[in-house]
């Protein structure tokens, strides 16, 4: 190397546990090839399945189980159900690597995973999913946030299921009108809704903590898009925002979420970052 040319990076070796809605995108852009970056190994519930779409990449990785992806990786993105959480991350927190989730809810019932972090040196990153304007919320947070609010309208196919739902007997199959299934905390919300809730506890994570961090969740049956509203009064700015997710496959992910893990990984790896 002469005194001019630029230093060269051997890309980070990505592992990607679970390989639905999310992964699966996530992986296949990986495949395609994302700068400074490159898919080792992924992770699924049905190995032969995952198996057969891998074996369409341009350069197949092996499906591998949960406990077999730290050797073969510097970096994990968790794309798998949230009780999924802590077996994928320990095993590269405990060797200081870093951690991308997406299944931020968990961390609530696992702030081990922080501790385990800090105490190794390794970092866990959440991306903003399938949410907007964290860096706003990160920004106001550096000075006093009074309130933040926020209001979540699901089609009733991304909310069936849910647990609070099933612990306090709401039938929403057949709802004719818009109806107010939840009041409360992100904290609240994680537990009754693991699947749905992701974004409230990132926002709340960035804000002002998930017990000050007020949801309302409403079942809607005329709405097509999983739709958030977030309401923030803060000593620095008052501000709103909406966004509205077209569904992917899974109607409980919007289609947004892998492509915002694909930013935050190219942002990691970029010469130039744009955004809090
Ligand atoms: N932060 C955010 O904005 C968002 C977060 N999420 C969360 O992201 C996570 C993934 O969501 P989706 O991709 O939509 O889910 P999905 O259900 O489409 O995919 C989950 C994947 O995990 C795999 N899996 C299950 N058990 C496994 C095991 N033992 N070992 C390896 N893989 C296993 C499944 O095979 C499947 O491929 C969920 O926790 C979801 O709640 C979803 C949407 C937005
Ligand atoms: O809005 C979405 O598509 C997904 C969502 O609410 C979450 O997982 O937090």
């Amino acid at each position: 190397m002469n005194a001019m040319s630029p230093p060269r990076r051997r890309p980070l070796r990505v592992a990607v546990a679970g390989f639905g809605a999310i992964g699966a995108k996530l992986a296949a852009t990986l495949d395609e090839g994302l700068s400074g970056y490159e898919l080792t190994a992924v992770s699924a519930r049905d190995k032969q399945r995952a198996g057969r779409q891998v074996a369409t990449f341009r350069n197949p990785v092996p499906v591998l189980d949960l406990h077999e992806l730290e050797p073969v990786a510097d970096l994990v993105v968790e794309c798998a159900p949230a009780a999924l959480l802590p077996a994928i991350a320990e095993p590269f927190l405990k060797v200081a690597k870093n951690v991308v989730l997406v299944s931020a809810g968990a961390l609530l019932s696992h702030d081990h995973l922080v501790r385990l972090a800090a105490q190794h040196g390794g970092q866990i990153i959440v991306p903003t999913g399938a949410l907007i304007g964290l860096d706003a919320v990160l920004a106001a947070a550096e000075g006093e946030i009074a309130s933040i609010r926020m209001v979540t309208r699901k089609p009733v196919r991304g909310l069936v299921g849910a647990p609070y739902l099933q612990e306090h007997g709401i039938c929403i199959e057949n709802i004719k009108e818009p109806v107010r299934i939840f009041n409360g905390t992100a904290r609240e919300a994680a537990v009754g809704f693991p699947a749905n809730l992701n974004v409230a506890v990132a926002l709340s994570l960035a804000g002002i903590g998930p017990d000050r961090t007020m949801l309302e969740i409403w079942a809607d049956p005329a709405i097509e898009r999983n739709t958030h509203r977030i309401e923030v009064e803060a000593d620095s700015a008052r501000f709103s925002m909406t966004i509205e997710n077209v569904p992917s496959e899974n109607p409980k992910t919007g289609r947004i979420t892998p492509l915002s893990v694909i930013a935050t990984l190219r942002k990691l790896a970029a010469p130039l970052r744009i955004g809090t």
